[in-house]
């Protein structure tokens, strides 16, 4: 793979997310207001369960040619032919993925703590998340808070795409690009918003007014 992660605004969509709406209509208006890389985040799902859904939002991100990456159950990602994973350190390690799914995959790590940017893991990652920029209430188990000046040391160390996660929003995505992001990947701005699609516009014009 050429360059595996030129994206740019990034969904995290999970159904209880969703303010009780169908997830794969949230994330088919998102793609239309602009996201070109979509996360699916199941937590509490059987793998079952997981994959049924997986397979109906692939079938829809496949007709906007959007590719799907699969939060962390590898089973999930190679039965739905997902075009990568999504992992950090408490997950199936990303040189383990590369061991048990053959062909290239876009794989994307967490990075909590400096020291990882110089691991292995690292080193066969395509981009790396950085976990995260704000505390968020969408997810409490986190370590440090990167904020912008974190963004701006993890970009000084490494020239792999970054993700920026956690409370992104309008508000702050025109600096977080600046400090040295590539991507923003967002739950709440999204899925949370009445109106999906317009939120995913307003998201992607901060992107471009800072690139
Ligand atoms: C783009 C992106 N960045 C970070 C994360 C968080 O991954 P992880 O630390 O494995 O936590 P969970 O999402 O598994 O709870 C992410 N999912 N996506
Ligand atoms: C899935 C995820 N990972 C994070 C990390 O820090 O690694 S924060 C997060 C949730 C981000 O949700 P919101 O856009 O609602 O703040
Ligand atoms: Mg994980």
């Amino acid at each position: 793979m050429d360059n595996p992660f030129p994206y740019r605004l990034y969904l995290v969509i999970s159904e209880e997310n969703c303010a009780g709406r169908p997830l794969v209509e949230v994330a088919e208006s998102a793609v239309r207001g602009g996201v070109d890389v979509v996360q699916l985040r199941e937590k509490n799902r059987s793998t079952k369960e997981f994959l049924q859904k997986a397979n109906a939002l692939k079938e829809v991100l496949d007709s906007h040619q959007v590719p799907l990456i699969i939060n962390d159950n590898l089973e999930v990602a190679k039965q739905v032919g997902a075009y990568g994973m999504h992992v950090g350190n408490s997950d199936l390690p990303p040189s383990e993925i590369r061991k048990k799914w053959n062909t290239p995959h876009c794989l994307g790590y967490s990075i909590e703590y400096l020291e990882q940017l110089n691991s292995p893991e690292a080193e066969v990652s395509d981009y790396f998340g950085v976990s995260p920029v704000f505390a968020t209430p969408t997810k409490t188990d986190t370590v440090t808070e990167w904020g912008l000046e974190g963004i701006a040391k993890i970009r000084s160390l490494t020239s792999k795409p970054l993700v920026a996660i956690g409370s992104m929003k309008k508000d702050n995505t025109f600096e977080v690009i600046k400090a040295g992001a590539d991507c923003i990947a967002v739950v709440s701005a999204i899925c949370q918003a009445q109106d999906p699609q317009r939120a995913a516009a307003e998201l992607r014009n901060e992107i471009e007014r800072a690139i």
